[in-house]
């Protein structure tokens, strides 16, 4: 199986501090754009080297007080199964990036943001994925069915160097899950057990952005962009509803090292 959109868009920056800025300044720019025609704004986080990053790069930016982040809500792609506050939490490090600040000084409140349930307060990826799926469809377009989301302006997806988006791995039986939201079993990447949207979710979104920096992914991101089969590539399924961007540096694009 694989997946085209009517609207793909590649963009190559030099390096990934140069990347991060981007995907930063594009970000916050898409948040004000929305919100000159519509509230709330929903956009959905992911952990991640680069995407890390760029959180760090919006905290530091001067567009950020331009923001009316009491209209913003905020999601994630995948969570590692962890305890609530461990470091390899990508809620804790998009909290330690971008978030606390944006709570503690510029009006985010914290009601709006919706971290994927860990160990702390549900007992395996399967109830922590019903838990966000129900935490989904309450402030989806309310269709009753148990598989809405709420319509996603942006959502943020990582690479990893073995075409991952999000906890979707290749070969693995999420990749054909349905639902919004799916439990996931033996990672190849630690921790072990994680908690994803689907596929299903993810192709919801208004626009998809996958974000990879690194020689590392180079090979990955030729062969998503390239039609590669999902499950062996699962970054390829990964596309929006209007408009697919691949955010890039010139190494995962294949460029120089
Ligand atoms: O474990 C994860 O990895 C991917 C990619 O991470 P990267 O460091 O290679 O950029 C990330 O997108 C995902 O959210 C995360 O859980």
């Amino acid at each position: 199986m694989s997946v085209t959109t009517p609207v793909r868009l590649v963009v190559v920056h030099p390096d990934k501090e140069v990347l991060a800025q981007a995907v930063a300044a594009r970000l916050l720019t898409r948040v004000l754009d929305v919100q000159s025609v519509r509230s709330p704004v929903h956009v959905v986080l992911t952990g991640g080297t680069v995407g890390i990053a760029s959180l760090a790069a919006v905290a530091a930016s001067p567009l950020v007080p331009a923001v009316d982040w009491s209209g913003v809500h905020l999601w994630w792609g995948d969570e590692r199964f962890l305890p609530d506050d461990d470091p390899d939490r990508n809620e804790t490090q998009a909290r330690d990036a971008l978030l606390d600040g944006l709570i503690a000084e510029h009006g985010l409140p914290e009601a709006n943001v919706h971290p994927m349930p860990g160990p702390t307060s549900v007992a395996s990826p399967e109830e922590g994925a019903a838990a966000y799926a129900a935490l989904l469809a309450a402030a989806g377009p309310g269709e009753g069915d148990g598989s809405a989301v709420p319509a996603f302006d942006v959502l943020l997806l990582g690479m990893g160097p073995d075409g991952h988006v999000a906890s979707l791995f290749p070969g693995h039986e999420g990749l054909a899950a349905r639902g919004t939201t799916t439990g996931v079993h033996g990672s190849p990447k630690p921790p072990p057990e994680r908690v994803s949207l689907t596929f299903d979710a993810i192709r919801s979104a208004r626009e998809v952005w996958i974000v990879a920096a690194g020689a590392e992914k180079a090979e990955q991101v030729a062969a998503a962009l390239a039609g590669k089969p999902v499950t062996e590539v699962p970054a390829g399924g990964a596309v929006g509803q209007t408009r697919t961007l691949w955010l890039l540096d010139a190494e995962a694009a294949g460029g120089p090292k």
